[in-house]
């Protein structure tokens, strides 16, 4: 089943199992309508060219990217209202825990016949990156339709997509009147774009994550460009470092020793130079990801009140990605190395650093791994697995023991995620809610595990 073939660049071929307006949303033909304030692809191409109304499930997905959930100042009660409307649509309880001031937690949660038995979770942010809207082909939160089905907008891969199709899959396998033994909840949560300090991070060890009982998790994975699926069973380690170099200030005009600028020009090259070597790692080894490398990229550069006075400090931040593979303490004794060896009295701090390397198990052993994986396989889905690149809240789920995998159905599509013009194509946003379809049942039907009742 499920075979979206889309070509973008020419004209859009599209072969998928009955996909086409199956409606299994009973009671909601009202969205087999055009909304009537949809604004429209320029050309007219608002309704994908074919003078038809969306998908209600595209619908859907349109309405929440539409909703500016975006940083810095994230719409979240519009997020919250949204899947109050949703949690009652699918007639489900909806908990809303409040982790951080202003920053809620919601669950909603598909009961199993088994309630004792570990429970799975279905893990998505409600939180955007911000956008550069003048390189935008559309209003990046009109989630505009163009005539070969592209929807575009912040958050169409990263990851609001994800969460459509988790609660359209739910929405149709609760129409059919299935039932699992395990229970199923979907978290919907804030902040993951910044950090997740007040996310997922504290959200972890808050009482209410305790009670879900969760026994595995699925979360965000990336696009992938060709036929086959990704997924991410374990992460790199973000490390956001700012690096501080005092130095002797002076007038602009003289030779003053020991500046800070060239405490930072040492740092600078340090840490570009193991940029280089890593970069080149890469390229130069087929059978490395991405995910396999240490990145190292300098993203802010503090300092400096005017052009003749030579400041007394300077600050220099990089993001780092640091493989699971890599031995962290090692890793920070190079970082200590390449600051001493810069000059005098220079320190850094962490605004982010993540050691848990938690990778989950894909072997057979696994018995939600072998779930995963032989629905996929009895999809005819085929699945790359990699280390993810970024980071995503499963690191959070990994360090407190628990298996978690980053997955989004999406392939034929280029990676677009904090991108211009991120896109998705609403028939590969469709056979993703299938491969939920097939995929939730079987995890929730895991049969119990070793000490589980
Ligand atoms: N998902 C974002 C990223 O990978 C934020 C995570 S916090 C390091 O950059
Ligand atoms: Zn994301
Ligand atoms: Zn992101």
């Amino acid at each position: 089943m499920c075979q979206a073939r889309v070509k973008f660049e020419e004209q859009e071929v599209v072969t998928i199992r009955d996909l086409a307006f199956e409606n299994t949303r009973t009671g909601r033909t009202g969205d087999m309508l055009p909304d009537k304030d949809e604004p429209n692809a320029m050309g007219g191409g608002g309704q994908g060219g074919l003078g038809v109304a969306d998908h209600p499930s595209v619908s859907l997905f349109r309405e929440y990217l539409r909703l500016k959930t975006v940083h810095p100042e994230p719409d979240y009660d519009a997020a919250l209202k949204f899947l109050d409307r949703m949690a009652q649509e699918l007639e489900l309880p909806m908990k809303k825990v409040e982790v951080c001031p202003g920053r809620v937690v919601a669950i909603i949660t598909w009961a199993g016949t088994n309630p004792a038995l570990q429970s799975v979770l279905l893990n998505s942010h409600t939180d955007v990156v911000p956008v550069f809207q003048e390189s935008w082909k559309y209003d990046a939160f009109a989630a505009v339709k163009d005539p070969k089905g592209n929807i575009y907008g912040r958050g169409t891969q990263d990851m609001k997509s994800v969460t459509i199709q988790y609660i359209e899959a739910i929405r149709r396998l609760k129409a059919e009147g299935r039932r699992f033994a395990r229970t199923i909840h979907l978290t919907f949560v804030p902040d993951e774009e910044v950090g997740g300090h007040k996310g997922m991070e504290t959200f972890v060890k808050h009482p209410e994550f305790q009670a879900l009982n969760i026994g595995f998790a699925l979360d965000e994975g990336l696009a992938n460009p060709g036929e086959s699926f990704t997924v991410f069973y374990g992460e790199r380690c973000p490390w956001w470092i700012t690096v501080r170099c005092p130095g002797s200030p002076g007038h602009g005009s003289r030779f003053v020793e020991n500046t800070a600028a060239e405490k930072v020009r040492r740092i600078i090259n340090s840490f570009l130079d193991f940029r280089e070597q890593e970069k080149h790692r890469l390229n130069t080894s087929e059978c490395l990801t991405l995910g396999d490398v240490t990145t190292v990229n300098m993203t802010m550069v503090k300092g400096g009140v005017a052009y003749n006075v030579i400041p007394a400090e300077m600050d220099v931040s990089f993001d780092m990605r640091i493989p699971p593979t890599v031995n962290l303490q090692e890793f920070e004794e190079k970082i200590q190395q390449w600051c001493k060896g810069a000059g005098e009295g220079i320190t850094y701090q962490f605004a982010q650093k993540h050691t848990n390397q938690d990778r989950t198990s894909t072997a057979d052993s696994n018995p939600w791994w072998k779930a995963f994986s032989m629905t996929c396989k009895a999809m005819n889905v085929s699945l790359q697995t990699e280390i993810f690149p970024a980071a995503t809240d499963s690191r959070f789920i990994r360090a407190v023991g628990l298996p978690a995998i980053g997955f989004s159905p999406i392939n034929h599509t280029p990676i677009l995620l904090h991108d211009h013009n991120e896109f998705l194509n609403e028939q590969v946003f469709l056979c993703g809610i299938q491969v939920y379809q097939e995929l939730v049942p079987a995890l929730a039907s895991v049969p119990a595990l070793p000490g589980e009742v």
